[in-house]
């Protein structure tokens, strides 16, 4: 098995992959490639995303930063006509090898654009998973709902309505409850796809709060288009244009002082 594990300063041949770090690794991409058909939507991407970190995936509208993400869970498989190549190791294991897609899907838990709770209580949509993996017994469940709910920053809120339907909540509650229904699964990598595109500046706030206080447990991968928000809550971040990385670094070197006049043009915003 590959000692990814490793305190370790990545040397990665692409210029592309280097964030200066000593952290451990989590997630070790190379030279990953993705076709939608005939259309190749990522080339070469190389990444190696440190544990306990937040990464954010910055770039213009259609440059592949949610195909990236949906590959770290294997979220394109659903897609019919998606071809991959290249590797994906999380953990030490190559996850486009391994055949345990479910699991995977347990470890790399993923939060969508907008909040997608079922139309049933808070109680149980944060229970809804670990039943589906066979969780039973009500004490059990009703202290993970709880973990879940405390873990993100809204269990006071929630508290004493959680037998109601979830989607009687503001949009900001409804993306911590999705929040929590993720962290239910007890997993190690958490993917956000522009977690806060559809809430409001005080939710936003609220949600990068807790972002930020995830990533003391979680490994956190997040596409987002606000700059602003990528510099305040992301360790490290990624550039991507037309399905390439064009840099990766500590956020404070590509918000500062980067590298290439692409990351600088669009982080100035002279284009996307
Ligand atoms: N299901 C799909 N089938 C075919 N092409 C797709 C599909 N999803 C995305 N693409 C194409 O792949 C490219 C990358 O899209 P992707 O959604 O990953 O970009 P993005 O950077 O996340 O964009 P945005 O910021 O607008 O969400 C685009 O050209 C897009 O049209």
């Amino acid at each position: 098995m590959t000692t990814i594990l490793e305190e370790t300063t990545y040397a990665h041949t692409a210029p592309t992959a280097m964030a200066h770090t000593t952290k451990a690794t989590k997630i070790n991409v190379n030279n990953l490639n993705l076709f939608y058909g005939e259309k190749q939507a990522l080339f070469d991407v190389c990444l190696n995303i440190q544990e306990k970190e937040v990464t954010a995936l910055i770039g213009p509208s259609g440059c592949g930063k949610s195909t990236f993400l949906r590959t770290l869970n294997r979220m394109n498989d659903l897609i019919d006509g998606v071809k991959v190549s290249g590797e994906i190791v999380v953990d030490g294991e190559n996850i486009y090898t391994s055949q345990d897609v479910i699991k995977l899907r347990t470890r790399v838990g993923m939060v969508f654009q907008k909040p997608n709770l079922f139309p049933m209580s808070i109680y149980d949509n944060v229970a809804y998973g670990p039943r589906m993996q066979g969780v039973k017994n009500k004490k059990v469940l009703d202290a993970l709902v709880e973990e879940s709910l405390r873990g993100a920053a809204i269990w006071d809120e929630v508290k004493d309505r959680l037998k109601t339907s979830a989607l009687g909540l503001s949009g900001g509650q409804q993306q911590r409850v999705c929040i929590a229904r993720a962290i239910a699964m007890k997993p190690d990598v958490i993917l956000m796809d522009e977690p806060t595109s559809a809430l409001d500046p005080i939710s936003t706030l609220k949600v990068e709060e807790l972002i930020s206080q995830l990533k003391e447990d979680y490994t956190i991968v997040i596409v987002t288009h606000n700059m602003q928000q990528a510099a305040r809550i992301s360790d490290k971040t990624a550039f991507f244009l037309n399905g390439e990385v064009i840099e990766y670094d500590e956020t404070d070197i590509i918000f500062q002082t980067p590298n290439d006049a692409r990351t600088e043009d669009y982080i100035t915003g002279r284009f996307g």
